[in-house]
């Protein structure tokens, strides 16, 4: 193949500093390829994300990708609605950075540490309900912006820390302003935190293959997998109140031979702030049937098990 490859990114040093990574390992494989920088509303605008809605920061660069403008799109696995694109392939998962969610606080505090009615920010309802939950009398603060921005409020005493995910700040450099990575049993990472979705148009079968064959980790993809069937079937959106972690966990099978299975946890945030748990275990190769699974659980809890979820695709 010796065609130039056009990576499509969003223009946020975020967004930049995954897609150089891609570009990187797709360059050591002998690929050509070049970054093309593609503007969304999302970054346009400075309206809450509940408000403006999932898709804002990826359905431009799916478009740019679909009408020929480029040839890849990188994303934060995160911010892409569950729905599939039938225009696109989801061609690798690569390896996925720690999912954990992350603090930074003034002074080297902890969440712990923080005085009674100290000001923590964040934009997730997810990263509010769990802050929240955890009864430590801080005050939630509803912000948005880039990565740079939201440390911005810290440095200069506006607020007293924020919740970021560890993966942005571990991609921009930026690991050593973390004052306390959270622990999942604390705050559960919104589902695929921490890992890139790269996609090609679907009948490009030469660049799926190349993606895939280059980038792709398949315990990643399978813990995304999950996480993201979970959200799916609870019909959530990357700002809604849920949270999913699948770990990769070695196990026994009926015959003693050591095989790899997905471990996932859940939780949801009901009306009244309250959160739902709940966590199981399945096999590698039925991902998306175990996050299912588990949707139905916490849908159980909450007394809306009539949506039916496992009757969804
Ligand atoms: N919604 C914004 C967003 N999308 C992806 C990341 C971080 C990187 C990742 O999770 O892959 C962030 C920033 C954050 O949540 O702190």
């Amino acid at each position: 193949m010796n065609r130039t490859l056009r990576i499509g990114t969003r223009g946020s040093a975020l967004a930049l500093a995954q897609t150089g990574h891609v570009a990187d390992a797709l360059r050591a494989a002998g690929a050509d390829v070049e970054i093309i920088t593609v503007s969304t509303p999302g970054d346009r605008s400075h309206a809450p994300i509940a408000e403006i809605g999932i898709g804002v920061f990826t359905s431009a660069l799916r478009d740019a990708l679909a009408d020929g403008e480029v040839d890849i799109a990188v994303h934060s696995y995160k911010d892409l609605p569950t729905a599939p694109d039938p225009r696109l392939s989801l061609a690798a998962v690569p390896p996925r950075e720690d999912p954990r969610d992350a603090l930074v606080a003034r002074d080297g505090l902890t969440l712990g540490e923080l005085p009674q009615g100290a000001r923590v920010g964040t934009g997730s309802p997810r990263r509010a309900a769990q802050l929240e939950a955890l009864g430590l009398g801080v005050e939630v603060v509803a912000i948005r912006g880039n990565v740079d921005s939201r440390i911005r409020k810290v440095v200069d005493g506006e607020l007293d820390a924020v919740v970021l995910a560890r993966a942005g700040l571990s991609r921009l450099g930026r690991t050593a302003e973390i004052t306390e990575t959270l622990e999942p049993i604390q705050m559960l990472p919104a589902p695929a935190q921490g890992a890139l979705a790269v996609e090609c148009r679907v009948d490009d079968v030469d660049t799926e293959h190349l993606l895939q064959s280059t980038l792709d980790d398949s315990a990643s993809r399978a813990a995304v997998a999950s996480e993201r069937a979970l959200l799916a079937a609870l019909e959530a959106g990357c700002s809604a109140p849920v949270g999913a972690l699948a770990d990769v966990v070695e196990d026994l099978d009926d015959a003693g031979e050591e095989v790899l299975r997905l471990s996932l946890r859940g939780v949801m945030a009901t009306e009244d702030g309250d959160l739902l748990r709940a966590s199981a275990t399945g096999d590698l190769t039925a991902a998306e049937e175990l996050g299912r699974a588990l949707a139905a659980e916490l849908l159980d809890l909450s007394g809306h098990a009539t949506a039916s979820p496992a009757g969804r695709s």
